[in-house]
């Protein structure tokens, strides 16, 4: 299992000598906030967070048309947040790329480092501190909970990547594998955040086209990703917004394993139309 380090965001500011070589785009299917922009100026303060910035880098954009918010969030030492979700409706999923902190979920308190993840149902009483004398960076992927008559709502829970299934995609030689936190038929959770590792040489070999949106952060490493009708290259520390139905497909030419943390939306129905 790899865990070498992920990517993280460092802030500051380009010299002003550099010239406009980001690859930032905004499209109505799709965006792309490579890392030389989540710079100081663009990072926010939440409600509640004590020592805390964010990068928010996803959010719905058309009333109720999409499903999540994504942030980075950076606490320095001796912050966190006793509050950290306004919102009982919202359920959550930390992912640890630099650093750590001690999680309390209720009565219980978990130590999380670097590659830990956390789910948080709807309603979790939670709170966070970086007792580290280093800063902790982790993505934070918030979704509104889908309850469904006769189906439990999720049990929180605490894991790592090290400790999760990674699954070979078939009749890929291994090239292209998704590591799980939740079993895709768990009916009771209707957001997936996976890890997704392309050998130097993988590929998604179609422009998969489908109604689940995505966030994807990329932990490692560099390839080319086909968003709608376009080939981008995207490296470590890159994120990519897609719309639901944008077709993607990717080449990973190595030299290392390109890998991303993806969020999914799932398992639900799908709202109707009403005749006028
Ligand atoms: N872009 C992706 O990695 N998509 C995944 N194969 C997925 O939708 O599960």
């Amino acid at each position: 299992m790899t865990t070498a380090p992920y990517y993280s965001p460092k802030g500051g500011l380009p010299p002003q000598t550099q010239l406009l070589t980001d690859r930032a785009m905004f499209t109505e299917s799709y965006a792309v906030i490579p890392k030389g922009t989540m710079t100081d100026i663009v990072t926010s303060y939440l409600p509640h967070w004590e020592k805390t910035r964010a990068w928010v880098l996803a959010r719905p954009m058309s009333g109720f048309a999409e499903t999540f918010s994504q942030y980075i969030m950076e606490v320095a030492p001796g912050g966190g947040s006793t509050r950290p979700e306004p919102d009982a409706t919202a359920q959550g999923v930390l992912f640890i790329v630099d650093g750590g902190f001690t999680l309390r979920i209720g009565d219980e308190t978990h130590r999380l480092k670097t590659g830990g993840y956390a789910y948080l149902p709807a309603s979790c009483e939670w709170a966070l501190s970086n007792d580290t004398d280093a800063p902790a960076t982790f993505h934070w992927v918030r979704k509104t909970y889908q309850a469904v008559d006769g189906i439990d709502a999720p049990e929180p829970f605490v894991t790592h990547e090290a400790d999760a299934t990674k699954i070979e995609m078939p009749d890929t030689d291994g090239k292209w594998a998704t590591t799980r936190f939740v079993e895709p038929t768990d009916m009771r959770h209707d957001m997936h955040v996976n890890i997704v590792t392309l050998e130097p040489g993988g590929v998604i070999p179609f422009a998969e086209t489908h109604v689940m949106e995505h966030g994807l952060y990329v932990l490692e490493g560099k390839a080319v990703y086909r968003l709608n009708q376009d080939w981008v290259e995207v490296e470590a520390g890159d994120f990519m917004w897609l719309r639901a139905f944008c077709p993607q497909a990717c080449y990973a030419g190595g030299p290392g394993p390109f890998r991303y943390l993806l969020y999914k939306d799932v398992n639900r129905h799908m709202p109707l139309g009403r005749p006028k």
